[in-house]
């Protein structure tokens, strides 16, 4: 198997290294460096994502639009772990399904742009692609791409990745630990305060289970994987091993990686490179596409119908998804393919504000949410998850939600280093209305 047939094809949305010789001595280290993940992880992970496909199970995928290397901190990471674990443990409970929790953390540090330069006040510079890439200060000097910055990733991927496993395997992520993801400012909301009465309930049934002698091991670690839009191949290629148990090539930088609306194309780059790793991929489609666009990515990416292999990420926007999904979601049910079908509710509603911030409207994202789930419903097909960038801060990126941040707050916390995020009360509003939805 020729793991490298990408590079004779177009491959969209890469940097131009300014120095072939530096990005070669940075691959070569990269490759010699051992795996974030272990290929027995992935296919655990696979197996999770069939029994989404088989409609067993819901995915809550989520984390930042864009990891930055300063961000890797222990605050950070455990404020955004949880948050998805307060979230997860709603879904779980309210919706009476079991939660996938995989984090868009560890290796989410590249991004795609719908422009490649950027126009401040008349000076024009590169645009940020990243910190995997070039640093986010408007300078000429931030601003050129520096291949030093995927050793940089591997590193931070690494130590966000150990701090995850600490946290989700150590103690934090127990379950009697159900009240202390409730702190802080979440806890005051209308959210926080229904979560607390459903903590009560969870510690109610947990005294109950334990004076029956029944103590699970489940209720005090978490499985939680990693994953990010494996963008720049020359990062992810220099970190694909050999699995010596199968002898099949993995992507051991995350447990599973996504390819984006943006470098989706049939006979581009990106579709070869997944087509030959073993991991469990996704795939965004936006409101352009066809069901023959998704048929041949299935045709190319899971060529063996295999269940948990291939899930399909939608991000039509609010306004299309209940037109643009039914045809899809159609064909492929009528084809025999067995995916996995994930709402992002995100990238279909972005927009800007005279102001100049990006942002979204939380209706929208609940509205785009509803419209998924109205739509498998009818169609007797299972909503598998949802697909979310959001932050364990108290951020003002997206308008609306339990504190009615409305455009005037937006620049209070405008910490995004790319797209707008949810901050944890506005996510964990969504986690109560996708449950409500889910046992609908
Ligand atoms: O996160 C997604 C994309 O990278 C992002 O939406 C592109 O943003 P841009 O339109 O500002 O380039
Ligand atoms: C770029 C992203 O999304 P999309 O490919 O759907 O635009 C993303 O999820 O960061």
């Amino acid at each position: 198997m020729d793991l490298d047939s990408w590079r004779a094809l177009q491959a969209a949305q890469q940097p131009e290294w300014p120095d072939p010789d530096e990005l070669e001595k940075v691959v070569a280290e990269l490759g010699g460096l051992p795996p974030l993940v272990f290929a027995g992880e992935c296919d655990q992970l696979k197996d999770q994502l069939a029994a989404v496909a088989r409609g067993e199970a819901f995915v809550l995928q989520g984390g930042d639009c864009a990891e930055t290397f300063t961000g890797a901190t222990a605050d950070n990471v455990r404020n955004k772990l949880k948050t998805l674990l307060q979230m997860a443990i709603v879904l779980t409970y309210a919706g009476r399904v079991p939660v996938v929790k995989i984090g868009r953390v560890a290796g989410q540090f590249a991004k795609p742009r719908s422009k490649p330069t950027e126009v401040r006040d008349g000076v024009e510079l590169p645009a940020y692609r990243g910190d995997m890439v070039n640093g986010f200060d408007f300078t000429p000097e931030a601003r050129r791409p520096d291949p030093w910055r995927l050793l940089k990733a591997y590193h931070s991927s690494a130590v966000t990745l150990n701090l995850a496993r600490a946290f989700t395997k150590g103690g934090y992520a127990d379950l009697r630990q159900v009240h202390a993801w409730n702190q802080d400012f979440v806890a005051g909301s209308p959210s926080g305060r229904r979560y607390e009465q459903l903590a009560r309930e969870i510690d109610q049934a947990l005294a109950f289970m334990r004076a029956c002698g029944a103590e699970p091991e489940e209720f005090h670690t978490v499985e939680f994987y990693s994953s990010h839009e494996a963008l720049i191949l020359d990062y992810d290629r220099a970190l694909t091993r050999i699995d010596s148990r199968t002898g099949l090539p993995y992507d051991v930088s995350a447990h599973m990686v996504w390819i984006g609306e943006r470098t989706r194309q049939l006979d581009g780059a990106h579709v070869d490179f997944f087509a030959k790793i073993r991991n469990p991929i996704g795939v965004k489609l936006g409101p352009s596409t066809t069901a023959d666009d998704a048929l041949a990515l299935i045709e190319k990416l899971n060529p063996a119908n295999e269940a948990g292999r291939l899930t399909f990420i939608t991000r039509f926007g609010a306004s299309k998804i209940r037109d643009l999904l039914p045809g899809l979601v159609k064909e492929i049910t009528a084809s025999g393919a067995r995916v996995a079908w994930i709402c992002d509710p995100m990238h279909g509603n972005t927009f800007e504000t005279p102001s100049g911030h990006k942002t979204r409207r939380v209706d929208d994202v609940l509205d785009e949410v509803a419209g998924f789930f109205e739509v498998h419903r009818a169609l007797g097909t299972h909503p598998g998850g949802i697909h979310i960038e959001f932050t364990g801060d108290d951020v003002t990126e997206c308008l609306g939600g339990g504190h009615e941040i409305n455009e005037a707050d937006l620049a209070t916390r405008y910490e995004t280093a790319c797209d707008p995020r949810l901050n944890r009360v506005q996510s964990l509003d969504l986690a109560f209305r996708v449950a409500e939805l889910y046992r609908g």
